[in-house]
């Protein structure tokens, strides 16, 4: 059996955890979460705590009737957030950081470096990072939506070796084990396909976001950054126990055995594509493009407004999601210079700039 190896872990602690009666924060399960990590950290191990229940926490102020509306929602984050941060500070004698994102801070490259910075420095000096979505400025458009995927990207922006994701079940089950009395615990999963996501329904409990279905979409980041990756139950002790002791206590799922580098990945798992612009056929069907370096000469459409730096999506005539990639220009540039591929401008402009996107800014999509 695997031992207990790790050197850096981001544990995901959801929301019935946090706040099992939806009467506020409760020690119960937390304390021994909070054991854990005292003893990861004695092994000389860093953790990341990536903790939802912010809402859950927050429930019990406001009236139970208006508590479906979206404001509501974001006002019993924001109580509920220092209720929680207030109840795991006081587990520790060390100091802990409160780090609050939006996906609009992630897919950001500035902001997200800027993140990593912050993490490694509280890592650094033994602050303990405890992370949320920052749920009450958070907008359809700017939020991740579950702390499933946020863990994920947490895990891959923060270099760690393992993503521990503590919920209700013991872990991923062929069908969803609370309403299906014969459902089998799957123990290792080794590669995630479309087989694996349609074993996972949604969430049952009154305050999980996402059910199994984020937590493979999780693990599927995690894993392709060479993370491997865990679903427990934060519920029973003895998962804490075997975990320490090198078992398995729930499902792992292995990590790619070529992981992808970490620009890469953020582009494939945490960027979003502001825009897209259409090519003909494959990636590598063009002489120029078989480094991923595409020119203006081979632009069909361009799609979307970006700017320079923006990710976009390269897309093939027949619909294809080739690769997403770091834009060279901005959309109404690279418009123009489609449309006018031949004149002396558009030749000027890209021998002083370059390509469209260069072969070092490209995650290709495509599967070999
Ligand atoms: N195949 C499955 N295996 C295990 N649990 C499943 C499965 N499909 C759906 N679920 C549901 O997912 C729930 C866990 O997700 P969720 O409630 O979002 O938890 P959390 O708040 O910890 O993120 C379980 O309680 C279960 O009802
Ligand atoms: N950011 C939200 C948590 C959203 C979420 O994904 O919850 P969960 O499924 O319990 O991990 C909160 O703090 O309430």
């Amino acid at each position: 059996m695997q031992k207990f190896k790790w050197q850096r872990i981001v544990l995901k602690v959801g929301s019935a955890l946090i706040a099992p009666d939806q009467d506020g924060c409760r020690s119960r399960y937390l304390l021994t979460i909070a054991q854990f990590i005292v003893r990861c950290r004695a092994q000389g191990i860093e953790v990341i705590l990536v903790s939802s229940g912010s809402v859950a926490a927050g429930s019990h102020l406001f009236p139970e009737q208006e508590q479906r509306s979206v404001t509501m929602k974001k006002a019993m984050a924001a109580a509920g957030q220092t209720e929680m941060m207030a109840m795991w500070d006081r587990f520790f004698d060390f100091p802990s950081a409160q780090i609050l994102l939006t996906h609009g801070d992630l897919r950001d490259r500035e902001r997200y470096t800027s993140i990593r910075e912050t993490v490694f420095t509280l890592l650094e000096h033994g602050v303990l990072p405890i992370i949320n979505e920052n749920d009450t400025v958070t907008t359809d458009d700017l939020k991740v939506g579950d702390n499933d995927n946020l863990s994920a990207m947490v895990a891959a922006a923060a270099d760690a070796d393992a993503l521990m994701i503590f919920s209700d079940v013991d872990g991923l089950y062929d069908k969803n084990p609370n309403l299906h009395e014969d459902a089998v615990l799957l123990p290792e999963i080794e590669s995630i396909d479309e087989s694996i996501y349609a074993m996972a329904g949604c969430a049952t409990s009154a305050v999980g976001t996402g059910g199994m279905k984020t937590k493979i979409e999780a693990a599927e980041k995690a894993t392709s950054h060479g993370i491997t990756t865990y679903i427990l139950n934060g519920f029973k002790e003895e998962t804490f126990n075997r975990l320490l002791a090198g078992d398995n206590p729930g499902t792992i799922f292995t990590p790619y055995e070529k992981p992808m580098q970490e620009a890469v990945h953020w582009m494939t798992h945490t960027a979003n594509e502001q825009g897209e612009v259409v090519v003909e056929g494959s990636i590598n069907e063009s002489s120029n493009r078989e480094n991923g370096c595409i020119r203006s000469d081979e632009i069909l459409a361009v799609h979307g407004e970006f700017g320079v730096g923006d990710t976009i999506l390269v897309r093939s005539d027949d619909g294809t999601r080739l690769a997403k990639a770091t834009a060279n220009y901005s959309s109404c540039l690279l418009s123009f210079i489609a449309d006018n591929e031949q004149s002396e401008f558009s030749e000027k402009m890209q021998d002083s700039i370059g390509p469209v996107v260069s072969e070092k800014d490209i995650a290709l999509l495509e599967k070999s």
